[in-house]
């Protein structure tokens, strides 16, 4: 197992947002987190990553305890996510964007950035290989453009690009599909097992029930704020209390 979570809970003032959450993510899955609007997924991903803590509960990655850690420590450690809402820096290139999440991997101090050493130089050139390879595997090609040039699929993929610069051994993905037509719909399923086989642990937030039940080999189904079922996508699609709560309605 790469991640536990044992009994997590968030209130937030008198919301109880999450209750006594628990699940295991082996190493290799595509583990997909669905539910509802507002069921407390995101939430989720806010405790994982270390935007604040659990009110109770545990969060354990690979044998150590993350809560309260910062979330670059998180991100250090391995965990690493896109966002529901698009969070690129819109005044730097795409290629800058992919560099600035590499940026927890940087060994070269301040002052080797001020005087350049040939270590930081060589630093430099491998982040930026790095960064081209992961815009090739996405499949960017206008590297040097701003990144509001692009398409709106287009900056969810580069969004999961600087992710991927983090080299995590979870990737996060939070609604990676929204806003997307069809075939870049498509195109993200393959880019998603395309990921997966590089050896990376996925958990995926999304609605698009194509996608999840395709690439998903196990599911936690959350329902206000409580997981009401877990298990491979059969199971799960055919698990009433989730047909009733979810599946059986019409999603935005
Ligand atoms: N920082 C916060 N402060 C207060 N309440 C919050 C906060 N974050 C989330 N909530 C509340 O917690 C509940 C769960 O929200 P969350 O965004 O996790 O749901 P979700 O399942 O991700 O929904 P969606 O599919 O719409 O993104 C909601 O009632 C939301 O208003």
């Amino acid at each position: 197992m790469i991640l536990t979570l044992d009994q997590v809970s968030k209130e937030f003032g008198g919301l109880k947002a999450l209750s006594d959450i628990s699940f295991t993510v082996n190493k290799g899955d595509v583990f997909g987190v669905i539910g509802p609007n507002g069921a407390g997924k995101t939430t989720l991903f806010n405790l994982i990553t270390g935007i604040f803590p659990p009110t109770s509960g545990n969060i354990i990655f690979n044998g150590t305890e993350i809560i309260g850690l910062k979330p670059y420590k998180v991100t250090a450690l391995g965990i690493a996510r896109t966002f529901q809402n698009i969070r690129l820096f819109d005044n730097l290139t795409v290629l800058e964007n992919v560099m600035v999440g590499a940026h927890s991997h940087m060994k070269a101090s301040i002052w080797q950035g001020i005087w350049r050493t040939p270590k930081q130089r060589r630093e430099e050139k491998a982040v930026t290989d790095r960064a081209k390879e992961l815009l090739a595997l996405v499949g960017i090609k206008a590297i040097f453009e701003l990144s509001g040039a692009l398409a709106y699929g287009q900056q969810r993929r580069l969004e999961i690009a600087r992710a991927l610069a983090a080299d995590p051994e979870i990737l996060l993905l939070d609604e990676p599909a929204a806003g997307m037509n069809e075939s870049e719909t498509e195109d993200l399923m393959r880019l998603i097992t395309q990921i997966r086989d590089m050896g990376k642990t996925i958990i995926l937030i999304e609605h698009d029930m194509n996608l999840v039940m395709n690439t998903c080999n196990r599911l936690a189904v959350i329902n206000f704020g409580s997981k009401i079922a877990e298990g491979n996508p059969e199971e799960i699609q055919t698990n009433s209390e989730v047909i009733e709560a979810y599946l059986g309605k019409e999603e935005d």
